[in-house]
Order: structure tokens, then sequence, then C-alpha cells
């Protein structure tokens, strides 16, 4: 293995410059020369590289974002575009590929193994949707910040008597809704995978005014419904003032929590591992404090269980 490729597509996620970082200090440590596509699969059809060199990794593992920039390219999906892309891996001397990304990156990771091409996927999209792994880079920096901003909303909710829906990101996984849930002490999360009751919900705000609770926090995952619309219905079944808040891409920026700069480095690392070893169509994924790989198809396959119990608890100390 002589040049390694790195890209990073999808959305971005904090960590994934940590993920950067360890691919090519870990790559020129082993001898391989590490090639830096930019924008994601974009990059690679437009043949837009970086040589990556030791320095050119100083001082970003604490940065969000990533430095190799990131895209969605529907070109990627076309078979003119995945042709080009393959052109030009041939034509740059890449002899494997490493992929930071979500569901979708990983099935042009998929496309890129079934035509020879050697390729390790890393797990990187704050709304941890990909059932194959417990957690995702970028999920915990998400999550703290979804918390600062749930404290702060509690503040004025509090001073001023009133019910406030923050929506989060997630439009098909309810994670980050759940789980901050939990965290920031929510009286309800509203997430894709439950349907919601509206009465359900305003009857809990009701009980918690009724033993003098000032401040009422839902928090709303992006897919499971509209943050104004909800807003506006609590405020007409209760008749508590309510607003809402969406936070947006602030949760998808900031600097990567400890955690995720440690599975980034870690992940980074074994994807050239893998490679340098032979080995391909692979994904990386984190159970537990162990960093595992599986073949890309399998963990593809592997359907979303749904975390009732954590669902059951943010419920049951909200009473
Ligand atoms: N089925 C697919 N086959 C090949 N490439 C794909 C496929 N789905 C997505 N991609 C590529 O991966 C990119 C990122 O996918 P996207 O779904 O936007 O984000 P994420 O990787 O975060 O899920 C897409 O813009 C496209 O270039
Ligand atoms: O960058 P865009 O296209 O605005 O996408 C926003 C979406 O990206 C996400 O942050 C994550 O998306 P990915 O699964 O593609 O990483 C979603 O929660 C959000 O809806």
């Amino acid at each position: 293995m002589k040049n390694i490729g790195v890209l990073t597509s999808g959305g971005d996620a904090p960590g994934m410059n940590a993920a950067i970082r360890a691919v090519v200090r870990y790559g020129i440590y082993n001898s391989i020369n590490i090639i830096g596509i930019k924008n994601g699969y974009k990059g690679l059809i437009e043949s837009d590289t970086i040589d990556m060199s030791l320095s050119s990794v100083a001082d970003i593992i604490h940065r969000g974002g990533t430095i190799l920039g990131s895209a969605r390219s529907k070109e990627f999906q076309e078979s003119d575009g995945f042709k080009k892309a393959l052109q030009n891996i041939k034509y740059l001397g890449i002899d494997g590929m490493v992929v930071i990304g979500g569901d979708g990156t990983f099935r042009g990771a998929q496309q890129l193994c079934n035509a020879g091409i050697p390729t390790i996927g890393i797990p990187g999209t704050i709304d941890n949707d990909l059932p194959y792994t417990q957690y995702t880079l970028g999920f915990f920096t998400a999550l703290t910040t979804v918390l600062e901003s749930v404290e702060k909303i509690r503040d004025t909710s509090s001073s001023h008597g009133r019910t406030n829906v923050i929506q989060v990101m997630g439009r098909n996984c309810g994670d980050i809704a759940l789980y901050a849930g939990l965290a920031g002490g929510a009286e309800m999360v509203i997430i894709p995978e439950v349907e919601h009751n509206i009465e359900e919900i305003c009857d809990k705000i009701m009980q918690g005014r009724a033993r003098g609770k000032r401040h009422s926090i839902i928090i709303l995952a992006e897919g499971a419904g509209d943050a104004k619309e909800i807003s506006e219905i609590i405020q007409e079944k209760t008749g508590v003032g309510t607003r809402y808040s969406v936070l947006g891409y602030t949760q998808r920026g900031g600097t990567p929590s400890a955690f995720d700069r440690l599975i980034g480095s870690q992940m980074g690392a074994k994807a050239v591992e893998l490679l340098k070893e032979s080995k391909s169509n692979r994904l990386l994924g984190v159970k537990g404090n162990q960093i595992f790989d599986m073949d890309i198809e399998k963990a593809l396959e592997v359907e979303k269980k749904f975390d009732q119990t954590t669902y059951d608890l943010t419920k049951i100390l909200s009473i």
C-alpha cells in the first residue's frame, strides 16, 4: 500500500479532523503517502486533491468541521461521475480509500469496493443514525451543544413560567433529542421513532405546573414535526405561554468533545492499519470503549433497534 486517499462526505461532524489527522500521521509513520480529497466524492470526480504532510494536520485536532471540506455529490451516484472518480483514483495512484461520513457515504464506499478499490469507512454524523455502531463521530459534541442551549433556554423559561419547544437535528433518528432529553431533564421528547400524543404532552406540562414547576422543556427531533406548529398547539391547549427555538447548524460545529477526538484518532489509525493488512470492505464502529470493524454489507443491513429503555426513563424521571 503506497498511497491512501482520504475524504469526508455528507454532513460534517466534530471529530472528523481528529480522524483525518490520525489517518495522515499513522500513514506517514508507516511510510504510506496520504492524499487528501477535497469536498467528498465531488473532489474525486474533479481530481481536487492535496498532499497531506505531517504539518498539514497540525493544530486541527481541536477544530470542528473538516479541513478537507464536505459535500453531497449527486454526480458520483451517476455512472459518468462514478467512472470519472475511478479514472482519477487510478491516475492519482491511490491504492486504498478511507471515507468518513454517514450512510450515503458508505453506499458510495460499497461501490468503490465493488469496483476493486479497497475502502474503509469511518462513521461521521452528528445524528448517530448508523445502527451497526453504538456511537458516531460528532454525536457527543452535538449533544453537549444541545445541552448548553437547553440550560440557557430553561433559565428564561423559568423566569417567565413558560413552556419551550427546542428543535434539534435528526431527520430519521431521534438520538440527539432522546439523549438530550434524558441528560437535560426535559418533560418530553418528540422523536421520529415514536408517534407523539399531544394530549399526553399537555397533561405532563399541566401536572408539572400543578406541583409548582415554572418551566417545561420539550425536545423535538426535526424529523418528528415542526416546532412552530407544535408550540402553537401546546399554547392553545394548555393556556401556558409557549415559545420555540430551532437550534439548527450550531449543533454541527464547535470544538469536538474528548470522546469524539479519542474515537476519531483511534478509528483513523485503525483504518490505515486495515488497509495495510490488505483488508477492505470494512466499516469501523464503537461498542463500549472498543473500536471494531465489520463487513460493509453486513453493517449496512443492521436494523435500527429503538432505545425504548432510554425513552421510558426520560418519561419516568420527568414526572
Ligand atoms: N446509493 C449511493 N451510491 C453511491 N453513492 C452514494 C449513495 N448514496 C449517497 N452517496 C454519496 O455519498 C454522499 C453523501 O451521502 P449523504 O446521504 O448526503 O450523507 P451521509 O454520508 O452523511 O449519509 C452523496 O452526496 C453521494 O455522493
Ligand atoms: O448539510 P445539510 O444538507 O443542510 O443537512 C442537514 C442535515 O444534516 C444532518 O446534520 C446530518 O446529516 P447526515 O446524516 O447526512 O450526516 C441532519 O441532522 C440534518 O438534517
